[in-house]
């Protein structure tokens, strides 16, 4: 028997009191302040909240590309906070997917080539045919040779998603995936993502502004000034709206009279 047992086994991401305070002295900045959250995995879930309320420095957090000055962060039940920065590098390299509002496709390699990268970083085996497979999968079969700058921003959001996706990642984090994109590709991008999880059981944590994009994920956690300041199950672009917009009075008119 497995030492862990089935609950944290279906756990994609858990964070247990993380905290991030930028700079010292007089002017530290709280970033996040005692965040504590679980996450199953085979979901998608959109963060969300006003700017500076901390939703980039939890993204950081929660995927290792930065250390949070306390608590603890755990993916598929292993721990990532702790350790040295080869071990972080590793762990990212073998579990995370990352996907950017700029795509970060290495602009010399083919598209192929891109998705095949992530493999051949965790010392695995570049296997063509799986990421073949799978950029036929977002609809880029045809565009295996092509370099980046050929590519339309929509098509190089997908190359990315085919990156992400080609290790089997126990979680993807993604960062604005459509903040650059028209509003036809970002549903592309969008749909790609929810199909992922339903078709895959793959589990995708994404930042956005944008309520539309919030809509397809399953739920959204609603961040304000470094604290989890709600969240909201089965989102449609409205009742995302609406929350955010709440949420602003929360935030500016905390320190009038209550209602
Ligand atoms: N490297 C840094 N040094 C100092 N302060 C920082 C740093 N990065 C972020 N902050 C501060 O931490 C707080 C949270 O920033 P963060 O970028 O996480 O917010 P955000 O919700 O992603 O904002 P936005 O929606 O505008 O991108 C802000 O007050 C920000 O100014």
């Amino acid at each position: 028997m497995p030492e862990h047992d089935i609950t944290s086994a279906a756990e994609a991401l858990r964070l247990v009191q993380v905290s991030k305070t930028y700079g010292t002295g007089d002017n530290p900045v709280r970033a996040l302040d005692d965040v504590s959250l679980s996450l199953a995995a085979g979901t998608f879930t959109a963060i969300m909240g006003p700017s500076g309320s901390g939703k980039s420095t939890f993204l950081q957090c929660a995927a290792g590309l930065d250390q949070p000055t306390a608590g603890r962060v755990f993916i598929d039940g292993a721990e990532l906070t702790g350790g040295s920065e080869t071990a972080l590098t590793k762990f990212r390299r073998q579990r995370i997917g990352f996907i950017f509002q700029q795509f970060n496709l290495l602009p010399t390699l083919t598209v192929l080539q891109n998705v095949t990268l992530p493999l051949r970083l965790a010392g695995k085996r570049a296997d063509r045919k799986r990421a073949i497979a799978i950029l036929e999968r977002v609809g880029l079969g045809d565009r295996i040779g092509h370099r980046p700058a050929e590519l339309s921003g929509g098509q190089q959001q997908r190359v990315a998603i085919a990156r992400a996706l080609v290790t089997n990642p126990s979680a993807i984090f993604a960062d604005e995936p459509t903040g650059a994109l028209d509003s036809r590709s970002a549903r592309t991008v969008l749909s790609l993502l929810a199909e992922a999880v339903r078709e895959f059981g793959q589990t995708v944590v994404m930042v956005t502004h944008d309520p539309v994009a919030a809509s397809y994920a399953d739920s959204v956690i609603f961040l304000a000034d470094g604290r989890i300041a709600g969240s909201l199950d089965r989102p449609t672009a409205e009742t995302v709206a609406e929350r955010m917009t709440h949420l602003g009075d929360a935030v500016t008119l905390r320190p009038a009279v209550g209602e």
